[in-house]
């Protein structure tokens, strides 16, 4: 790996220095990379992986290995949350080179135009579907479905809307569950229409999804095989792993601050050392990391700062608020798997590399708006209205930061009464053994802090799960529904009964203690470093750059204002691949 750096290699300066070579950081160091004349620095607190296969092989994908693979993960948990009977919820955070991208489950899809269109309204030109779409398709390189595929999931596409020269790949598991035909004709007999293309942001209705995956050798395309890999050799990119970046260092020039260097450790107790920023610094550290190293560096909310006697250089009270995060939560149906199964599958897969074990998580799913799913859709907008909003937000939540959320929750509404965008991604798991609800706009706002002035201690991450009581009401009118698909003849046929929490839990009591009991993360963190006007509680401007520091950008998952209803890497390609392009 001849760009993986020791320290003693690293220059004193680089043009640009990325902190977190994960999905966002390594997509932008490769491409600030091209132009040769530039020097590029990454810094990556994590080390490169060595092709496992629980990085590589769909079948074990960190979701589905269950404990995860904590050598390249954060381990962070949330704080105890009081209204989740005091559960902490576990964090996975990627910590290698690709980040996210070599953990996460591989959905690989975009959200409606409606889901952009509401970030370019919140007062972020460019930044709607319009904007988006040439970078989303400039970040793949889309394999259009088997003819076989195609016929026996209705599977279609319109080619117009995907990439075919881009580095990640995008393209149809191999293996498909016989039983995903079945939760299609259950959706259709519903109601439920089929998309043509979710690429073009068709993205409403049930359907088999992309996943990024190559369609050759059915191993995983991540940050690090699409953009680390084939940047690998140039001479001005350089990747220092296994340390991690402390502070940024800065220096004030008229009312602006200015990053000079990025100072950086391999431990604990290391000796920190530090390397200079000719043009910009970028964090891509990920929505828990990135504010938390703008808070280290004094840029953040100074009633915080001010708690651990850091000197405060920009206010922003938004960093590390409006923290948002896809729960889950999910009725369980009958086991379909077994142990045999999956053996017979591995050899499949070693062979062939057909079989199970080239789906990661399943791919059958349906996005759905709100109103088209709950009869209680107009009760619970009733209780969205921002006016009623605003009093579940964290306590001490500055003005700013609570006029940017009313306006997000307009948004949000709008786009539900609208039909324009999905309130729940129902998930069709692992051949039918439980049918999980996401929210895709929950209402619910977290907070990322430091606890401690010393960088190696993690963020306090408090999610705040349902503390927006519509949240909790969609999750439980999302297990009636399941219901209502469970007793369709198509499943039925495929001999599923609920099991959890079960057919005795009726009233809307009961039910919503289950959802609390169980609601848990699909590990979309985002918004933290949030994309809005300064006086909404925004940390960063329609180019990415932190008000108040004249060459500093975020580029990763914290920037979304609010979450698109879709998985997240997708989009966060998109973003790194147009903030400087
Ligand atoms: C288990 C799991 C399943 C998921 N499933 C899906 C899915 O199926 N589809 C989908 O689209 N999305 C999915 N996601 C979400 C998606 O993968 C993430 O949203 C995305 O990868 C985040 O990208 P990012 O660039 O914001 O951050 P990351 O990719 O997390 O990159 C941040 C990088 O910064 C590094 N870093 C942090 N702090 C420092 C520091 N101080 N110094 C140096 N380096 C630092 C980290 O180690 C990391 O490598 C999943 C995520 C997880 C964890």
């Amino acid at each position: 790996f001849p760009s993986l750096l020791l320290r003693s290699e690293l220059q004193d300066s680089y043009d640009y220095v990325v902190v977190g070579g994960g999905t966002g950081g390594m997509t932008l160091a490769n491409r600030l990379s091209e132009d040769g004349t530039k020097m590029v620095l990454v810094i990556e607190a994590g080390p490169l992986d060595a092709y496992e296969k629980d990085i590589m092989i769909p079948r074990f994908y960190i979701g589905a290995s269950g404990a995860g693979i904590s050598k390249y993960d954060w381990n962070i948990s949330t704080i105890p949350q009081p209204q989740l009977n005091n559960r902490s919820i576990v964090m996975t955070q990627g910590k290698l080179i690709g980040g996210g991208s070599c953990l996460n489950a591989m959905v690989f899809d975009r959200g409606t135009p409606a889901d952009y269109d509401a970030w370019a309204e919140l007062g972020n030109p460019g930044w709607d579907f319009a904007g988006l779409f040439p970078y989303f398709k400039r970040s793949e390189t889309f394999t259009p479905p088997l003819e076989q595929q195609a016929a026996d999931l209705g599977i279609t596409y319109n080619p117009e809307c995907h990439g075919f020269n881009g580095p990640v790949q995008s393209s149809f598991c191999a293996y498909t569950y016989p039983t995903h035909s079945n939760f299609l004709t259950a959706m259709a007999s519903l109601g439920v229409n089929r998309p043509l293309d979710q690429g073009c942001g068709d993205s409403l209705g049930a359907y088999v999804t992309t996943h990024s995956i190559h369609p050759t050798n059915q191993s995983r395309s991540s940050s690090r095989t699409a953009y680390y890999d084939p940047a690998v050799g140039r001479p001005n990119l350089h990747v220092l792993t296994e340390h991690q970046v402390t502070k940024l260092v800065t220096t004030k020039q008229d009312s602006k601050v200015v990053v000079t260097a990025v100072e950086y450790a391999s431990s604990k107790d290391a000796t920190k050392q530090t390397v200079n920023v000719k043009e910009e610094a970028i964090l891509s550290a990920g929505a828990l990391h990135s504010p938390h190293l703008l808070q280290l560096s004094g840029i953040g909310p100074s009633s915080l700062l001010s708690q651990y006697g850091i000197e405060t250089l920009v206010d922003l009270p938004g960093v590390g608020h409006n923290l948002q995060d896809h729960c889950v939560s999910g009725t369980a149906a009958s086991d379909l798997n077994n142990a045999t199964f999956d053996a017979e599958q591995g050899e499949l897969y070693y062979n062939e590399r057909q079989g199970r074990w080239t789906d990661g998580l399943p791919s059958a799913l349906a996005f759905m708006p709100l109103l088209n799913w709950t009869n209680l859709g107009e009760s619970i907008l009733q209780g969205m209205t921002p006016s009623n909003a605003i009093a579940y937000l964290p306590d001490g939540t500055d003005a700013p930061v609570a006029a940017g959320y009313m306006s997000q929750v307009e948004s949000v509404v709008k786009m539900h009464r609208a039909r324009s965008t999905a309130a729940q991604e129902l998930m069709y798991l692992n051949g039918g053994t439980a049918f999980i609800s996401i929210i895709m706009h929950p209402l619910s706002r977290g907070t990322v802090s430091l606890t401690s002035i010393d960088p190696f201690v993690n963020p306090l991450v408090d999610t705040r799960y349902l503390t927006h009581p519509a949240d909790g009401q969609l999750l439980v009118d999302a297990i009636r529904y399941n219901r209502e698909i469970i007793a369709t003849e198509a499943i039925q046929q495929t001999g599923a009964v609920e099991v959890s929490p079960g057919p005795e839990v009726i009233s809307e009591k009961d039910l919503l203690a289950s959802v609390k009991k169980s609601v848990s993360t699909v590990w979309h963190p985002s918004g933290t470093c949030a994309m809005l006007p300064y006086e909404q509680g925004g940390v960063v401007d329609p180019d990415l750059m932190v008000y108040g520091v004249l060459n500093l950008r975020v580029v990763d998952a914290s920037v979304m204002p609010i979450l698109p209803g879709a998985h997240m890497q997708a989009t966060i390609y998109a973003i790194a691949e147009k903030v400087f392009f």
